[in-house]
């Protein structure tokens, strides 16, 4: 398989980036990324270290602003959502809770401060099995665990869309099964689901659709299957799509 792909259509999509641009000074770090995101899949967000992915979620959930181009959120940018919260959860750094507070405080003051009743925090400690671990210092917590309180402060709104950056990261086989089993219940309901990772065969196991990014240039979107098309693995397909070898950039 050769050349650009787009098959995604872009009829159903929760999320629409369109030729979304983004430079510092005359450093150019995404370029016209455009791709839809459907409800009741998981997709995958896949490129090595450096190739945009951080930065294009973070031009999605409105924390950068695009240089140009568009990205929607059911039709509107995330800052125009009235209650963003309860319309995307988002875990942009997993790790990023701070180390002397207890589990369960972290998410309480996320909660507090959006509002949303305390009960909830102990439905998604429950969800993510941090229940027993919630009262320890997130110093002690190991990556697995940090990941999987980020996952459950996503979770606190209740979000129709899960937009994770990494969520495998640090994951150990178990965790990915985990993750995988959470996140398939939780696109069966009809909601949706957009991971970044650079861990190409480690996603594959979990997503529907992929979109691979690299060097700030998407180079192929589309069903798991139709990417994978002629390639023994997903890293296979995209060292001949980027006609890289093996251990370039990853
Ligand atoms: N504020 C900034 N100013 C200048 N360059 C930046 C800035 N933020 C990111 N970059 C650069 O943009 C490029 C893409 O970074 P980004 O974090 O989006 O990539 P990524 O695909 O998420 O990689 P990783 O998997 O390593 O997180 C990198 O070369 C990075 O150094």
């Amino acid at each position: 398989m050769k050349g650009k792909k787009h098959m995604l259509t872009k009829n159903n999509e929760t999320i629409l980036l369109n030729n979304v641009t983004k430079t510092y000074g005359s450093k150019t770090i995404v370029e016209n990324v455009s791709f839809a995101v459907r409800p009741g899949r998981v997709t995958g967000f896949l490129g090595p270290n450096g190739a945009g992915k951080s930065t294009t979620l973070r031009i999605l959930l409105g924390i950068d602003r695009p240089t140009s181009g568009t990205a929607l959120i059911e039709g509107k940018p995330y800052i125009e959502h009235a209650q963003p919260l309860r319309t995307v959860g988002a875990m942009i750094d997993g790790a990023s809770a701070i180390p002397e507070r207890r589990g369960i405080d972290h998410l309480s003051w996320i909660a507090q401060s959006n509002r949303i009743p305390k009960q909830r925090i102990y439905e998604v400690l429950e969800t993510v099995g941090l229940t027993n671990a919630a009262k320890m210092r997130v110093r002690k917590y190991s990556l697995g665990m940090k990941q999987r309180l980020g996952l459950a402060a996503a979770l606190l709104g209740e979000p129709r869309i899960l937009v994770l950056d990494e969520p495998v990261n640090g994951l150990d086989p178990e965790g990915i099964r985990t993750i995988r089993g959470f996140l398939r219940e939780y696109v069966q309901k009809g909601n949706t689901v957009l991971l970044s990772s650079h861990l190409m065969d480690e996603t594959s196991k979990i997503v529907d659709d992929i979109v691979i990014i690299n060097k700030g240039k998407i180079i192929v979107s589309g069903t798991l299957d139709d990417v994978n098309k002629g390639y023994s693995s997903l890293e296979e397909a995209f060292l001949g799509l980027t006609g890289s070898k093996g251990g370039e950039s990853w």
